[in-house]
C-alpha cells in the first residue's frame, strides 16, 4: 500500500503510478516542478534528499528545462526513482501533497521551436475537399512525406489560458474585396504534442526517438478558418494558426506509452529509407473533445498515417537540429467516422452541418464564451490506463488592443 492516500492514484485510474506526468505548479513559494499522483501533485524540490545524486539539480528550479536538456538516461533514472518513492509504504522526508484542483499550472518549459504536422489522412482528405473543392483532396507529396508548417513558439500557452478571438483578413469566394475584422470561423484542432530534449542533434533516425522525445502532451491548435482560407497559398497557414496554441500543463513521459505502441501503415509505393520504422511508433491513444458540456468527438490516434518517429526523422533529415524545448504536434487527429473528426471544420463540413450541444444550442464555429477541452488515455501495463492531462481553453471576445 502506497503512502499516498488518494483513490485516483491507482492502476485502473489515469493518473496512477503507471503514468507520473511532470508539470510546474504555482505554490505560495512560487512555481515548482512536480509529479502528478492521482488528484495530487508532489513537488520534487521538497523531496530532493530522497532522489540520490545528480537528479535534484534537474528538478529544483521553476521549469522542466534542465531536465529536458539532461537526456534520456536522467529521464529514466528519475522516473525509476519516483516510481519507488510514490509506491513505497511511507512518505519520504519533506514530502507534501498539493491538490491539483486548488493550484494552477504554468507552461512547464520554454518552447524553443514549434512545428505542426498534418498526419491524419482522414483530416487531410476532409480539409482538402472543403478548401479545394473539385481538385484531388490529397496533394501528391502527402503519402511520401509528413507535411508540416513552422508555427510560432511565443504563442504556445498552458492549458487554462483564455484565447481571444483573433482579427485578420478574410475573403470568401464570392467577395469582391478582402475584409478585415474578427474571425467568424474560429475552430479548435485536437492534436498530440511531443516535447523534445537531450543533446541537440543532427539527423535523428526513427529508431532514436526515445533519445530526443521526453514526453507527450495534448495540444489544441486554435485555428481561424476564414483567415486561413485566404492567406494559406502558397506557403501554408500563418496568422490563422499562430495567435494561440494550447498545451497541456502535465507532460507524460514517452516511456509511459510503451504498451500503447502500434504499427503505422506503410503506403503501397513504399517509403524513403529514412522514414522506415524498425519498431512501431504509432500510439493507441483515445482522445475526447468536449465543447462546454458536450462530447463532440472521440478521435483515435492509432488512425494516424505518420508516427512521431517519422515526423522527427523528417524534420531533422536536412540537418536542422532538434533542441531541448522544441515541440512538434501531430496534426489534427481525425478518424473515418463523423464522431471521430478532430475539428469543427470537419464536424460541420465547412459550416454546412451544425453540431448540437447539450444545452440545445447549435454550433458551426466557436462563439465567445465557449470552452473547449481535450482529454485522452492509452493502454498501460497489466490492463492499466495511462492518462493524458487535459488541455482546456475558453474563447473570449477580441482583445481591446
Ligand atoms: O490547407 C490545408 O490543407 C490545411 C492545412 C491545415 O489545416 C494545417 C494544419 O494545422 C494541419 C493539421 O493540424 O493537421
Ligand atoms: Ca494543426
Ligand atoms: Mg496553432
Amino acid at each position: 500500500m502506497s503512502w499516498i492516500e488518494d483513490p485516483e492514484f491507482a492502476l485502473d485510474k489515469p493518473f496512477g503510478p503507471q503514468t507520473l506526468p511532470y508539470g510546474v505548479l504555482v505554490t505560495s513559494a512560487g512555481p515548482v516542478v512536480s509529479v502528478r499522483v492521482g488528484r495530487h501533485a508532489l513537488p520534487l524540490r521538497r523531496i530532493a534528499g530522497s532522489l540520490g545524486p545528480r537528479l535534484p539539480e534537474l528538478v529544483d528550479g521553476d521549469s522542466l528545462d534542465p531536465l529536458l536538456a539532461a537526456g534520456r538516461e536522467s529521464w529514466r533514472e528519475l522516473r525509476e526513482r519516483l516510481t519507488e518513492i510514490v509506491t513505497a509504504g511511507s512518505a519520504p522526508p519533506g514530502a507534501e501533497l498539493l491538490r491539483t484542483d486548488w493550484h494552477t499550472l504554468v507552461l512547464p518549459f520554454r518552447v524553443a521551436d514549434y512545428v505542426d504536422f498534418y498526419s491524419s489522412r482522414h483530416h487531410a482528405e476532409n480539409v482538402g475537399h472543403i478548401f479545394r473543392r473539385g481538385s484531388s483532396p490529397l496533394l501528391e507529396n502527402w503519402t511520401h512525406l509528413p507535411v508540416a508548417y513552422h508555427g510560432r513558439a511565443g504563442t504556445v500557452y498552458v492549458s487554462g489560458t483564455d484565447v481571444h478571438r483573433p482579427c485578420g483578413q478574410r475573403k470568401a469566394p464570392g467577395d469582391l474585396q478582402p475584409a478585415f475584422g474578427p474571425t467568424r470561423r474560429l475552430d479548435f484542432e485536437a492534436e498530440v504534442g511531443f516535447v523534445c530534449g537531450g543533446e541537440p542533434s543532427g539527423r535523428v533516425a526513427t529508431s532514436d526517438i526515445q533519445e530526443h522525445v521526453f514526453g507527450v502532451g495534448l495540444v489544441n491548435d486554435w485555428s481561424a478558418r476564414d483567415i486561413q482560407a485566404w492567406e494559406y497559398q502558397p506557403l501554408g497557414p500563418f496568422l490563422s494558426k499562430s495567435f494561440a496554441t494550447s498545451l497541456a500543463g502535465w507532460i507524460t513521459p514517452l516511456e509511459a506509452f510503451s504498451h500503447a505502441r502500434v504499427p503505422t501503415p506503410v503506403p503501397e509505393h513504399g517509403l524513403q529509407s529514412y522514414l522506415v520504422e524498425s519498431e512501431p511508433w504509432g500510439l493507441d491513444l483515445s482522445l475526447e473533445i468536449r465543447c462546454n458540456d458536450t462530447v463532440l468527438s472521440r478521435p483515435r490516434f492509432a488512425d494516424m498515417a505518420w508516427s512521431p518517429a517519422q515526423q522527427l526523422a523528417h524534420m531533422t533529415v536536412n540537418g536542422a537540429p532538434v533542441r531541448p524545448g522544441d515541440l512538434f504536434a501531430s496534426g489534427t487527429v481525425s478518424g473515418p467516422e463523423r464522431g471521430q473528426r478532430g475539428c469543427l471544420l470537419e464536424l460541420t463540413w465547412g459550416g454546412a452541418e451544425p453540431v448540437s450541444l447539450e444545452d440545445g444550442e447549435q454550433r458551426t464555429f466557436l462563439q465567445d464564451g465557449d470552452r473547449v477541452t481535450l482529454g485522452g488515455t492509452a493502454p498501460g501495463p497489466d490492463g492499466s490506463v495511462v492518462g493524458l492531462g487535459e488541455v482546456t481553453g475558453t474563447v473570449l471576445a477580441v482583445a481591446r488592443r
